[in-house]
């Protein structure tokens, strides 16, 4: 796969520590993630993907280690450098998130509300703009969420977080719960806005598909930090079970096969 990244680091977490109680997640998670670049986190259930997504955007308060996102220190910010830092990303949730009691249109204005004060025609220009931009059509915009297949909340979802045009993107299990031909448009539709907007995309998934499809590396979490990063190739030479276990699984090589790899 073509790697669209620049040496420029977008996100680095350095000894990253979280805690829950006596629950340690996290003990020393080290990542870095280039521009342009579309990095998979994976790893099983419960070993932190979201509480690391979530410490990287400001949702978690680490006990220990460093984290910086465009080159800043995320976390010692005023609120309005967090702020600033916040219009610059997008975040796609595990469950879409749309408020149930707007339409599509209006749950993308969410966000242009919070930072701009536009007026009403040119909210909805934009709003139809961004509608487009992830492929459904003109009348998904009166539409509340309800109304939505799964696949098109999670199109509705992804035009609300490139609502403020991030330069990066977050995504937590963006096709979890999508038939495989919705998967593997909704890849298509990642790769393609990575491509056109000069994206870089941080994404968890468990869905070896996507990683294969479109993860130019992939972090596994594993043992309470990043176990390895690499490319599938390297990481198929990676010793240790899980890793193994997860990409020579039966789902892996169904995975590798359908992309033409092994
Ligand atoms: N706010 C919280 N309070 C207490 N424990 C939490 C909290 N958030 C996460 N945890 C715990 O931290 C661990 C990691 O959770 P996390 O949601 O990051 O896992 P994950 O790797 O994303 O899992 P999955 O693949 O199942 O979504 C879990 O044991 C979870 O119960």
């Amino acid at each position: 796969m073509k790697h669209a990244s620049t040496s420029e680091t977008i996100i680095s977490v350095k000894g990253l520590k979280n805690s829950f109680g006596e629950q340690v997640v996290h003990d020393g998670v080290d990542l870095e993630v280039k521009r342009g670049e579309i990095i998979g986190v994976v790893g099983g259930s419960g070993t932190g993907k979201s509480v690391l997504m979530r410490s990287i955007i400001g949702l978690q308060t680490p006990i220990a280690g460093e984290i910086s996102v465009f080159g800043e220190n995320a976390l010692e910010q005023t609120l309005e450098e967090a702020t600033e830092m916040r219009r610059q990303w997008g975040v796609l949730f595990q469950s879409g998130a749309l408020f149930s009691g707007l339409t599509v249109a209006e749950n993308i204005q969410v966000p242009l509300r919070e930072f701009y004060d536009l007026d009403d025609a040119l909210m909805d220009e934009i709003a139809a703009f961004k509608i487009a931009l992830v492929g459904l059509g003109p009348e998904a915009g009166p539409k509340y969420p309800s109304e939505l297949s799964g696949g098109m909340r999670k199109r509705a979802g992804l035009a609300r977080s490139l609502a403020l045009d991030p330069q990066l993107l977050f995504l937590d299990e963006p096709t979890a719960g999508l038939d495989p031909i919705g998967a593997a448009n909704f890849d298509e539709l990642i790769k393609s806005l990575r491509e056109s907007l000069g994206l870089t995309v941080f994404i968890i998934t468990h869905d070896l598909d996507t990683l294969y499809a479109i993860c130019d590396r992939v972090a596994v979490l594993a043992d309470k930090h990043v176990l390895t990063v690499g490319t599938i190739p390297e990481l198929l030479e990676f010793d240790h079970p899980w890793v193994q276990e997860y990409f020579r699984g039966p789902r892996g090589r169904a995975a590798a096969a359908a992309e033409g790899h092994d």
